[in-house]
């Protein structure tokens, strides 16, 4: 059994695997960071790369520190370059299908003691366990978006889920400097299960015409003071990792109270998945956004 983390593996260069990437470095853990192609690995680091920097200007960290962060992460074009890792953690696109198919391809390459863990938004951890070779080294770490900003990760046990697997990962975490929240094993854990609803209701809320993108979001941000509007805060986290957040809860639920909203299907098929394409519920590509309805 693994009983230190040094060296910890991140699938997937997308806005989450390079948070991560980017806390795990500035702890000082090396970091081999992957992805599908070298140019999403790169487009990853370049924004692990411009984070810092801002971090840097606000005197949230020093500039060797930047340096020595950067330094610690690797980019891994192929899966077997995270063979020597202590810990790997899975943040790929919110699909279940990928995500078996990434520990199919993983497994028999990582150290038999490795820790797996998925960054998963949703889906069930003891069913993407029991897909692997170690469901009681296998368990939910899950970030919240902006990583390097926001405190809370949630630590998902699934059924298999050793006491060790679980110490060992609280106390990476701790390392982070992060907090945690243990969540049960039901769909969408817990900040999921409800911040989603909410998300799902305010699209519903600009679906039936109640009130625009605008004026939904700046009731939100002004009569309940939240730092986002749920409309920006969905285009923040992508439409399409909203919608298969809504799909599980539906499912695996089994309750129309989380039918996803047809206006949020609608947005997701027409490519509009919010800022990562530069269009969702506001259009980015100009100075300041524009809401689309
Ligand atoms: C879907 C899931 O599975 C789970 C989830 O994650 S759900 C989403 C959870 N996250 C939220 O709900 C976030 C809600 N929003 C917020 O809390 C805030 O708007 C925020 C923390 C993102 C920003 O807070 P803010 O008060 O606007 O702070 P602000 O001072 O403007 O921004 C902080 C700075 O950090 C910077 N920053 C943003 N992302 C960053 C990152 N990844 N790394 C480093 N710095 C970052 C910003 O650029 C900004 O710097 P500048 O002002 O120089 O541009
Ligand atoms: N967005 C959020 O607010 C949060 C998301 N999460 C979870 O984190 C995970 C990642 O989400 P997020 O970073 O937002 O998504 P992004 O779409 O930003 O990034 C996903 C990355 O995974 C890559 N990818 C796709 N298929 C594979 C594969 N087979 N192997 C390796 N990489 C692959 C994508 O490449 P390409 O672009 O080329 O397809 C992309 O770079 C999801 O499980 C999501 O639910 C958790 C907390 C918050």
């Amino acid at each position: 059994m693994v009983v230190e983390i040094k060296k910890v593996g991140v699938i997937g260069a997308g806005q989450m695997g390079s948070g991560i990437a980017h806390v795990c470095a500035l702890a000082g853990f090396d970091v081999s960071l992957s992805d599908i192609s070298i140019d999403r690995i790169e487009s990853g680091l370049a924004s692990i790369n411009g984070n810092m920097a801002k971090q840097v200007q606000k005197e949230i960290i020093t500039e060797d520190a930047r340096k020595a962060a950067l330094d610690r992460i690797s980019p891994a074009a192929d899966l077997d370059l995270l063979a020597d890792t202590d810990l790997v953690i899975e943040s790929a696109i919110e699909n279940e299908q990928v995500k078996r198919k990434i520990f199919a391809q993983l497994c028999p390459l990582l150290k038999p003691e490795a820790i797996l863990a998925t960054n998963t938004s949703s889906i069930s951890i003891t069913r993407l366990a029991a897909t692997t070779d170690r469901p009681e080294r296998f368990i939910g770490i899950h970030f919240m978006n902006p990583v390097p900003l926001m405190e809370l990760v949630e630590l998902v046990r699934g059924i298999a889920t050793a006491d060790s697997t679980f110490e060992v990962s609280q106390a990476f975490v701790d390392r982070l400097g992060k907090q945690t929240a243990v969540a049960e094993d039901f769909p969408a854990f817990m900040v999921n299960r409800i911040l989603l609803p909410m998300i799902n209701e305010a699209i519903y809320t600009l679906y039936e015409g109640v009130g625009s993108v605008e004026s939904i979001d700046k009731a939100m941000k002004l009569g309940a003071n939240h730092p986002m509007g749920p409309l920006q805060l969905a285009d923040f986290i992508g439409l399409d990792t909203c919608l298969s957040i809504m799909q599980v809860l539906y499912e695996g639920l089994a309750d129309t109270k989380y039918r996803p909203c047809p206006l949020l299907v609608k947005y997701v098929e027409a490519g509009w998945l919010g800022r990562k394409t530069q269009r969702g519920f506001y259009d980015y590509r100009g100075d300041t956004p524009v809401p689309t309805r």
